[in-house]
Order: structure tokens, then sequence, then C-alpha cells
């Protein structure tokens, strides 16, 4: 399923934290968001996953406005996993992930076998099965990351959307993470901070300053050292991976203090 955020505008008392950004997520494609703090990519990804609303423009699901459709039917087909969504109770972990099973199924009904036998598959697949029992609160930063994309996938989505998925994330689980979202079959819009994971995992980049999308296309088109600087303020240069061909930024530190 295609996703496309279409002339998306957030304005809140007064101020744009999002002003007309229009991006496709093509059907089964992998679009990278990246942009300062505070530039809007967290603002722009709640509206797709429906705790804000825009105030112009629109979230866009295979043509179809998004705000069309039940909470429930977007529920089925968009899945996120946000800090927003970081478990406040003390649920165990297989309580987490079955949460996922909620917008398929009907009032408090249990689960089934099929419904037991994915969640099972998303602890398996992100190595977390022999967390099932303990609470979500007593988790690690990683291991708890690992659990909301497990929740995620148990909602057997079409379009997942992560925001800054591998901060947590040790190197191992980070290239796993990213890997599993380039090989997976879903629609996959996903906040990046690091723009070498950016580079490598995405066959697009988006990027957003003060609300605005400046620059989007293939990342090698995108990441030059001209919109590192002009964007984030940093000296880099650019190199090509030997392996992959995917550009890579070299960071200069620059010396501060006396
Ligand atoms: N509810 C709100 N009311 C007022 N301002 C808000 C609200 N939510 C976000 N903002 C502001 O909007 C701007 C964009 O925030 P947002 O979280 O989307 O940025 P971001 O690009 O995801 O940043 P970061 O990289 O730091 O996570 C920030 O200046 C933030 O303070």
């Amino acid at each position: 399923m295609d996703l496309q955020l279409d002339g998306l505008t957030v304005v809140t008392d007064g101020r744009s934290l999002v002003s007309e950004l229009s991006l496709d997520v093509p059907s089964g494609g992998v679009v990278g968001l990246v942009g300062p703090n505070g530039s809007g990519k967290s603002t722009a990804l709640r509206c797709v996953y429906r705790t804000l609303r825009p105030s112009a423009g629109a979230v866009r699901i295979d043509g179809d406005d998004l705000s069309g459709l039940s909470l429930r039917r977007s529920a089925q087909l968009v899945a996120a996993m946000t800090q927003d969504g970081a478990v406040d109770l003390d649920f165990t972990v297989e309580e987490v992930v079955a949460l996922g099973r909620a917008p398929h199924l009907r009032g408090n009904a249990a689960l089934g076998p099929r419904e037991r036998e994915l969640c099972e598959a998303a602890m398996d697949r992100l190595g977390i099965r022999h967390l099932a029992a303990r609470g979500v609160l007593s988790l690690s930063g990683g291991e708890r990351q690992r659990v909301l994309l497990a929740r995620a996938l148990t909602q057997e989505p079409r379009i997942l959307v992560l925001d800054e998925p591998t901060n947590h994330l040790d190197v191992r689980h980070q290239v796993e993470l990213l890997s599993f979202l380039r090989g997976a079959d879903l629609t996959v819009l996903v906040v990046l901070h690091d723009l070498n994971l950016a580079a490598a995992a995405c066959d697009r980049i988006g990027v957003l300053s003060e609300g605005r999308l400046v620059a989007s296309g293939a990342p090698e088109d995108v990441l030059t050292a001209g919109l590192v600087r002009d964007v984030f303020g940093v000296s880099a240069e650019v190199v090509t991976h030997p392996g992959s061909g995917d550009p890579q930024l070299l960071y200069s530190l620059t010396p501060t203090g006396g």
C-alpha cells in the first residue's frame, strides 16, 4: 500500500510545526525522514498514526484520506513503533506484544491459536521470547524497543512507521532491525538521526528543516556535504561504502573551548 503525505501542515498555538510536507512512500519502499532536533519529524509521523490531526493537507493510503477511515481500520493498516508508544503500565512482555492484535479482535475476545502463534513468531523474530514473562518496566531500553517492534509486527500492518527505532539498540540490533525493514514486505516510513544508517537502510530520504522538506531523493543525491553543512551545521566528508555503494558521512570534530 502506498503512503503519501500530501501537503501536510500542523499548526499549534499559531506556530507551524510542519509546513506543506509532501512525501511519497511507495508500496514496499523504505523512506527515511531525517532532520535536526525540533524540525518536525515526530510531528509528521504522529499524523500518520493519528495521534495528531493535520491542520491542512492529508495523509493518504492508496490515495484515500486516512482521516476518512475508522480508527480501528487505520490501526489494522498502520502500525507505529514510537517513543510515545512506550508502555507505562507494568504489563508483561507477552501481554504488550499481544496488544498488537487489538485492532483485529472484537471487544475483549481472547487470543485464538493463530493470534498466539503470531505473538510467538514476533517474539522469536525479535529475540525476546526469553523475556515473555518479564514486566516491561524492568527491561533495558533496547529490550523494550524490540518489544515495541514485536507488538507492531503482531499487528500485521501494511504500513509501518518508526520514530527513532534504533536509539537504544546496540550495533548488532541496529543492523538487524534495519536489515529487517529492508527485507520486510511493508511500506516503511522511518525517522532516523543516524544519517549513515539512513543511507544504508532507505531507498529514499526526506530532509526536514524547520518543518519544511528541504530535500528528498535517493541517499546519494540527498546526503551531500553541502546539505549536511546547511541543514545540520556540521562538516562532513562523503565517501562511498566499498561494499554497498551507499554514501557514508565522515564527520570532523571541531575543537571548541579553550
Ligand atoms: N504539542 C506541542 N505544542 C507546542 N509545540 C510542540 C508540540 N509538539 C511539538 N512541538 C514543537 O514542535 C517542534 C517539532 O517537534 P518534533 O518533536 O516534531 O521534532 P523532531 O524533528 O521529531 O525532533 P527531535 O529530533 O528532537 O526528536 C519542536 O520545536 C517542538 O518543541
